[in-house]
């Protein structure tokens, strides 16, 4: 029976509270462990562990070595590649084929663009005059923001959490990582590789729990944590930058969102079927980024329903080792339940329920599975909280549209702002509507292209700051700039 500790300065350790969770494979409801749950005694450990590693071997690590150690993790990812598939599969029930080509390569890629980044990424000097004639130079150096607080989620764990671990550490930092109690099993498993990288010990921490009144929340609210990264809903971003405040700290934030997707009729309609596909179903439609409003031009509307309803009836629901498997399924029976209540309100609502809505007939042990259908509706009005309400399941609702202003107006009108995608072969448009749609990411005829330099984030009530490139180095790290007179 599997057990997963923390991981504090270097060492695996039980908690103090003498208590542990169950771990549950949301494919059968079968339990694959335990987990122990942190408390305050467990942060306050971990907190001391990164303060103390930032005035040791790390703080006196040049720039170069410490790249080098960022990459020799990558390197150990990728040599365990099997196990850390295997234990994000048995965690969140995805198919291997999506882990093996999203979520383990890229929790390896997320320190290599980093270390990689913060050697090339300049910084701004600037000379100028003085009164005296004898100028001065102006030179911005970055320097490590000091003990990082990261809370990652349970849809991507791995792929997540390394997308702050990696330009943390990058910029010279030390981390406590509170990872989803849903799925964390590859946090604990990175611990293992840290320490054969040469990671110094308190470096790199993790402490195991829920969020209110366990691990998260003392994380958030510890004084000694200097920032703070979370991705995850809303609401609970909003609880977390009520603990920041304190403190006045630094916070970056990926939240929730209600992503649309404008389907115009000169779009190549085999793509957009495709691209929107993947955008509403990938991962078993838990994607921060996925797609849960369509809107097609109504010259098309009848037929890109029908297709994309044929498509999502070809899912092959199953074992995530099973090759014929494309759609796990949900991440936990809690979750599953809050997408069956949207399922059942949209039928309250009335929705015209194109495919789907219910749970799906699985065979043997996989009947106790959190499984739900791939679902399609259309015929609710804007105002329905299908349409309002962040889902976070394989689900979409489809409304036609009669002219571009009404397309953009219609993807608009949302509190949130996460991401958008664009189906459209005219350049004109593509490049007249894109800016117009309130997202921090917005695709044209792709889904899910990422550039891991690119600024990445959502605006309204999506997130605060970005990360990518440039972006993340700015949050990981504290810009001081030296003034010095000739
Ligand atoms: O692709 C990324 O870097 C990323 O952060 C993906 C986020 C998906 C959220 O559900």
């Amino acid at each position: 029976m599997q057990e997963v500790k923390h991981f504090i300065a270097g060492e695996y350790c039980e908690s103090s509270l003498g208590r542990t969770f169950d771990n549950i494979n949301p494919c059968n409801g079968e339990k694959i462990g335990v987990v122990h749950e942190g408390g305050e005694a467990e942060i306050n450990a971990a907190v001391a562990a990164a303060r103390e590693a930032l005035t040791g071997d790390w703080a006196r690590m040049p720039e170069q070595q410490r790249t080098e150690v960022l990459h020799a993790v990558a390197d150990g990812v990728e040599k365990r590649f099997d196990e850390f598939l295997e234990a994000e599969c048995l965690d969140t029930g995805k198919p291997y084929s999506i882990a093996r080509h999203i979520d383990i390569p890229r929790g390896a890629a997320n320190f290599r663009v980093f270390a990689d980044a913060v050697r090339s990424v300049p910084t701004e000097a600037f000379h100028m005059e003085t009164p005296d004639g004898s100028g001065a130079y102006n030179i911005a150096v970055r320097k490590p923001k000091g003990v990082i607080g990261v809370i990652s989620p349970w849809n991507l764990p791995l792929l997540l959490m390394t997308w702050k671990v990696g330009p943390a550490l990058a910029c010279g930092n030390s981390v406590v990582v509170k990872p989803s109690e849903e799925t964390p099993t590859t946090t604990a498993l990175l611990g293992e590789v840290m320490n054969e990288a040469g990671v110094p010990p308190g470096v790199f921490n993790v402490v195991h729990g829920f969020g209110p009144d366990s691990a998260g929340e003392f994380l958030t609210r510890h004084r000694d944590v200097d920032a703070i990264t979370f991705t995850g809903e809303t609401r609970t971003g909003e609880a977390i930058m009520r603990a920041a405040a304190s403190g006045v700290r630094d916070v970056s934030f990926e939240l929730g969102g209600k992503n649309p997707a404008l389907v115009f009729a000169d779009c190549d309609m085999d793509r957009a079927i495709e691209g929107t596909l993947r955008s509403v179903f990938a991962n078993c439609g838990q994607v921060c980024l996925g797609t849960e409003r369509v809107y097609v031009e109504r010259s098309i509307f009848d037929e890109f329903v029908g297709r994309l309803a044929e498509a999502a009836g070809r899912y092959k629901l199953g074992r995530p080792e099973d090759p014929a498997t494309d759609m796990g399924p949900l991440v936990s029976h809690e979750h599953q339940r809050k997408v069956l209540s949207y399922y059942e309100l949209a039928k309250e609502e009335g929705a015209n329920v194109i495919i789907g809505g219910g749970v799906p007939a699985m065979p043997g042990d996989l009947a106790n599975g959190a499984w739900v259908e791939p679902t399609i509706w259309t015929g609710l009005p804007e105002s329905s909280r299908i349409v309002r309400e962040e889902i976070f399941g394989p689900c979409c609702h489809i409304q036609p549209f009669d002219d571009e202003e009404e397309a953009i107006r219609l993807a608009n009108d949302t509190p949130y702002g996460l991401a958008a995608a664009i189906w459209s072969q005219d350049a004109s448009r593509v490049f007249r509507v894109t800016p117009l749609i309130e997202a921090g990411i917005t695709w044209a005829n792709a889904w899910f292209l990422r550039d891991l330099r690119t600024p990445f984030g959502g605006c309204k009530q999506s997130g605060i700051g970005r990360e990518g490139g440039v972006h993340s180095l700015e949050f990981y790290s504290e810009l001081q700039n030296i003034c010095i007179k000739i």
